[in-house]
């Protein structure tokens, strides 16, 4: 059921290449994706996101190939995604930001408008949703983010370093919150935090430059590590991206 990378070579100029012959089947569940800067996670979740295309082999979900025209409105539809930086939309509240993203989706424009409350109540925003996007603080904002992929129910939810930045009590509040989403929803989440792993996520993929290092449960990838559980991650994660432990 997850989505599926097939073959899956991608590069963003001639001659050079994030990734080559890529075979991947992203878990489901909660799944962390580590890697070390530049190693492909926010090009990973772009082409499963529909936003880039592989230039060779395919991306697949429920049968669905992002690729084709005329498969692209319906996998969007079930694929959301939340991009690293939430920019607010000038003049947009908080609820008219998140409808918008619904019926960018291809919902009507009365059910995104309904919806929207429903998805900033799952966020905790729902107290803010008559205020402008432009004054919500960088957490807030995330928050906003999050309903944008919730207003049109996806099944699977790509988000790219959600609580990079965040202080510690905002981001308790988004873990939290992702826990909520992640009854529903699959939820593929880019992430530097290897100490949150085993709480927060079922499943992790490791990347490194481009390649798969590991895809699996969490206690897997602490099998290669130390003895205590965080000790663990933070080894096996150190190892399989070959930095120095
Ligand atoms: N828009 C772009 N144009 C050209 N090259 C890009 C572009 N975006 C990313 N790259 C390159 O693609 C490779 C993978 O980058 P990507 O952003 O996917 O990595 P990442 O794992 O998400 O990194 P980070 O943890 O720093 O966010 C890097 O070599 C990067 O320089």
């Amino acid at each position: 059921m997850p989505i599926s990378f097939e073959g899956c070579g991608f590069g963003y100029h001639r001659g050079s290449r994030v990734f080559t012959d890529l075979e991947l089947s992203l878990p489901e569940g909660r799944t962390a994706l580590l890697g070390p800067n530049g190693s492909g996670k926010s090009t990973l979740l772009c082409l499963a996101a529909s936003l880039l295309h592989p230039r060779t082999g395919r991306v697949r979900y429920r049968g669905l190939d992002p690729a084709r025209r005329r498969d692209r409105a319906r996998y969007r539809a079930l694929v959301g995604w939340m991009p690293q930086g939430i920019r607010p939309l000038p003049g947009l509240t908080v609820r008219e930001q998140v409808g918008y993203a619904g019926w960018l989706k291809g919902m009507p424009r009365r059910t995104a408008w309904r919806r929207s409350l429903a998805a900033l109540e799952t966020v905790e925003l729902a107290s803010l949703a008559d205020r402008r996007c432009s004054e919500l603080s960088g957490g807030q904002l995330r928050r906003v983010g999050l309903a944008q992929t919730l207003v049109h129910e996806a099944e699977v939810i790509l988000l790219d370093e959600p609580t990079a930045g965040l202080d510690p009590a905002q981001r308790e509040r988004f873990h939290e919150i992702m826990a909520q989403v992640g009854e529903r929803s699959h939820l593929i989440v880019s992430t530097h935090d290897v100490q949150d792993l085993a709480d927060a996520y079922g499943s992790v993929v490791v990347l490194d430059e481009g390649r798969v290092g590991y895809a699996g449960p969490v206690a897997g990838l602490m099998a290669h590590g130390g003895d205590t559980p965080a000790e663990s991650i933070e080894h096996a994660y150190r190892r399989l991206v070959a930095q120095e432990v």
